[in-house]
């Protein structure tokens, strides 16, 4: 086919919260029925339109598809799959008359309903987005429904703008995908390729019967080693599937994107494919080199659309390399595009709402609609040369510049301390020595706690913004503090838990808390960005080397425990989760900035055992997500997070019991990373996945204390008592009763009371049952 051009510069998708969550709040008030269907749709639509002028304001083309439609009310791989009409068999109730599923049955898959637990949510990629993973089998009754991705490209057209409808491509769909309950054992997902890709061929032909010039296919799978697939054979399906589509009969031109890092031989199949461009991430990925004559010819054809603005963190970053990365690539394509790395779903909105920041700081900075601006400015420089962008590049250079003196970025006193350890900091004495020394704690068997957070009530909530707003002042927030730790403890003694938990009613983040109370971070006012459905994070900004001035939890955690016999657990957030969910500085190695936490770290917890906690839990629920995609990188990375995780905790007294917590993540792959983290006790989520996590680690030889999830705090869902002990017992069959602990799968802050009272008593009555039955063992 002829291809209408490609856009000059463009984005791979742009964040669809809303510049102040609009999107978050108008889910939840339909949710709360606070808005009904009809409003849901107009508020959703004018936030859309809204991005679209924001877009064309920023530089972005108006009729050249150059716009992404990205918009998800939930998640974008659910949106896919409800679009190839992937709807697991125990959801098909959901199905309207014409077989698809309406908004409606797309929120119930994502939250679950009476007796119906939500598809599992697992982490995109290498980072902290999480999407909803869905469930394939060899009876999946695929079917086109585009009648959402026309709506609202008609709705665009309607403005007179000429969108780019967005889609999971077929290969990276089934790659993420996980086994239907139904499916026989050895099924993959892969194997549906076949069937599904008729499904996509509609898709594409009822979106260029619609008017599109352009539709873009995402396949971040074939940036990605880690994936239960291999390489090999998802080139070799992206070879399949592209063939097939890109030969179908009636479709827009293809763009097959791939993000989050570099495809390698990838390029080859793709540039042998009949599509019209490929996306290159050249910001995690390399430059094309060595490449052979076939794939050169298959370029010729074709627009290469360079991904030289990063579209996963917030620096400025060096514009004039980003230009000369992509120039580098002229004369390799038929044509030549500049685009972002990624999505920029990952970043917040923009840089001009937040009034409160370091104006210095600021302009180092550039978040999606600074990218966006960054895009129109390098694409002008392909265009006109690059003399007529010169003083934007200066610009941009002169900041890196600034940022690499600036005080707070090197100081010396935190340098001296991390030249000065030795492997005698990162180690506690050995595991059996620990268990002695722990013995006086006096805990039973199958001990019971949870993860940390208790309900974040609005109450909470809304005292943190009047706080900040000078509403009321501090002493009024530390009353109404105390009052919520003593009501946990209270209703935890109630319910019989053995060892207690303060609750982290003063965390609006266990990320952003730690990051305002560490000097070298900045924080945020209306950096949001999503974490999944309407719930959002706004991660904080680590610019300079870390410290801490005081002790951030200390206060808090011996209050609870004065107010108790039983054992209190302090609760503090890891090294490599911190850096994960923080946007970090790329001007020195990650290892670097991790033990530069650890060391606060370290310091905290000494503060703890002085202040008589004796047991201290240090989360690390982004372990797996920092895990780098290319196998090669793997080893370096856990090496320096593991060794993170044991400088911050190597301190602590043989007496003192260290907790980590895992969640939000299939673990498998890092098993010997758990291990060497060399915790007394390791909680981990296992609810949603039945407890696999558990033979994994039995398999791994793991042999210290370890609590696997018995109750899912994704859902609302209150679990049976029996359910939580059938979940037990599983797990009493895999570890030694000794070494058992019980809790749930993470934290309780989503929830509310009512549903966590009642999983919590189901949750210690049934610890109580499966203890008596051993006893009678
Ligand atoms: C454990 N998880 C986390 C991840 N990343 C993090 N950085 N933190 C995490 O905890 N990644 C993996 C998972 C993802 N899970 C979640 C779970 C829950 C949320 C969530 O609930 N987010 C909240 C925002 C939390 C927050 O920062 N709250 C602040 C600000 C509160 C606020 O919105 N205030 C209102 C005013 C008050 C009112 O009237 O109610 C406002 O500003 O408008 C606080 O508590 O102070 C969410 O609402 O989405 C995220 C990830
Ligand atoms: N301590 C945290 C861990 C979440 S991953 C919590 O309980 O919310
Ligand atoms: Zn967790």
């Amino acid at each position: 086919m002829t291809a209408p051009a490609f856009p000059a510069g463009t984005i791979l998708g742009y964040p669809r919260i809303g510049r102040r969550r609009e999107l978050k709040r108008a889910v939840e008030a339909y949710w709360a029925g606070r808005i009904d269907r009809a409003e849901l749709e107009r508020r959703t639509a004018e936030l859309r339109s809204a991005t679209r002028a924001r877009l064309i304001e920023l530089g972005l083309g108006r009729d050249d598809s150059a716009l992404p439609d990205s918009f998800a009310a939930y998640d974008q791989v659910l949106d896919t799959a409800l679009a190839v009409g992937a709807v697991p068999e125990r959801f098909a109730h959901l199905r309207t008359a014409d077989g698809s599923v309406d908004v409606d049955g797309e929120f119930a898959l994502a939250r679950g309903e009476a007796g119906q637990p939500p598809l599992e949510m697992t982490k995109w990629f290498d980072t902290n987005y999480h999407y909803l993973v869905p469930e394939i089998g060899p009876e999946t009754a695929f079917g086109a429904h585009p009648e959402r991705l026309v709506t609202r490209f008609a709705e665009a057209l309607g403005e007179g703008v000429l969108t780019r409808p967005v889609l999971v491509g077929p290969v990276t769909l089934l790659a993420l995908a996980k086994p239907a309950a139904e499916a026989p054992e050895g099924f993959r997902p892969l194997d549906a390729l076949e069937r599904l890709l008729p499904v996509y061929a509609e898709l594409l032909a009822r979106l260029a019967e619609a008017g599109a010039a352009w539709v873009q296919l995402d396949e971040p799978a074939l940036a990605s080693e880690s994936l239960d697939e291999s390489p090999a054979r998802l080139r070799e399906a992206a070879a399949r599937a592209y063939a097939v589509l890109g030969t179908a009969a009636r479709r827009p031109a293809l763009f097959i994107a791939t993000p989050y890092g570099g495809i390698g031989e990838g390029l080859d199949v793709l540039a042998a494919a009949p599509v019209e461009a490929i996306g290159l991430d050249l910001v995690r990925g390399e430059l094309p080199s060595g490449l052979d004559d076939t794939t050169r010819a298959g370029l010729a054809g074709k627009t290469l659309v360079a991904g030289v603005v990063d579209g996963r963190n917030i620096w400025r970053g060096d514009l004039a390399a980003a230009f000369d990365r992509a120039a580098a690539l002229d004369g390799l394509a038929g044509s030549l595009a500049i685009a972002t790395s990624t999505s920029l779903q990952h970043v917040p909105h923009d840089l001009a709402d937040e009034q409160r920041l370091d104006p210095r700081l600021a302009s180092w900075l550039a978040f999606a609609d600074q990218k966006v601006a960054q895009v129109a400015t390098l694409a002008r420089g392909l265009a006109d040369g690059r003399r007529t962008i010169e003083s934007e590049l200066a610009d941009a250079s002169a900041a890196l510049v600034d940022r690499a003196g600036a005080p707070g970025v090197r100081v010396p006193a935190v340098r001296e301390r991390l030249a000065a350890l030795s492997d005698a900091d990162f180690a506690r004495v050995a595991y059996d020595a620990r268990v002695e020394a722990q013995l006086d704690l006096g805990l039973p068997e199958l001990p019971t706690t949870t993860i940390g957070s208790f309900p974040q009530t609005g109450e909470l909530r809304r005292a943190r913004a009047a706080l900040a707003g000078g509403e009321l002042d501090e002493a009024g927030y530390r009353a109404l503090i105390e009052q919520e730790i003593e009501r946990v403890v209270r209703l935890q003694e109630e319910l019989g838990l053995d060892v207690l938990v303060h609750g982290e009613p003063e965390r609006n983040d266990m990320v952003q808390y730690f990051a305002e109370l560490l000097d070298g971070f900045a924080v945020t006012e209306h950096g949001w960005v999503q974490s999944y459905g309407s719930r959002c994070t706004r991660p904080s900004i680590l610019w300079g080397d870390v410290s801490r001035p005081a002790p951030m939890t200390v206060g808090w955690s011996a209050y609870a425990q004065s107010l108790t016999e039983r054992h209190l657990k302090g609760m503090l957030t890891g090294p490599v989760t911190i850096l994960a969910w923080s946007f970090v500085r790329d001007d020195q190695p990650l290892g670097d900035t991790a033990r530069q936490v650890g060391l606060a770290l370290r310091d905290e917890i000494a503060d703890l055992e002085a202040a008589g906690i004796r047991i201290i839990q240090v989360d690390e629920p982004a372990l797996r997500e920092l895990l780098p995609l290319r196998r090669a990188d793997q080893p370096a990375y856990l090496d320096w997070s593991v060794g993170a995780f044991r400088l911050a905790t190597g301190g602590a007294a043989p007496a003192t019991q260290v907790h980590t917590h895992l969640c939000y993540s299939e673990f498998g792959v890092v098993i010997d990373a758990i291990r060497g983290l060399d915790a007394d006790v390791t909680s981990i989520e296992a609810a949603r996945s039945r407890m696999e996590v558990v033979e994994d680690l039995g398999r791994s030889g793991f042999d210290h204390g370890v609590g696997p999830g018995v109750y899912d705090i994704h859902s609302p869902r209150v679990p049976g008592e029996d359910e939580v002990r059938e979940l037990l017992e599983r797990a009493v069959a895999e570890v030694p009763a000794s070494r058992l602990w019980v809790n749930p799968d993470c934290g309780l802050k989503t929830r509310g009371y009512a549903e966590t009272v009642a999983s919590l008593a189901h949750l210690v009555g049934a610890a109580r049952s499966v203890r008596e039955s051993l006893a009678r063992a």
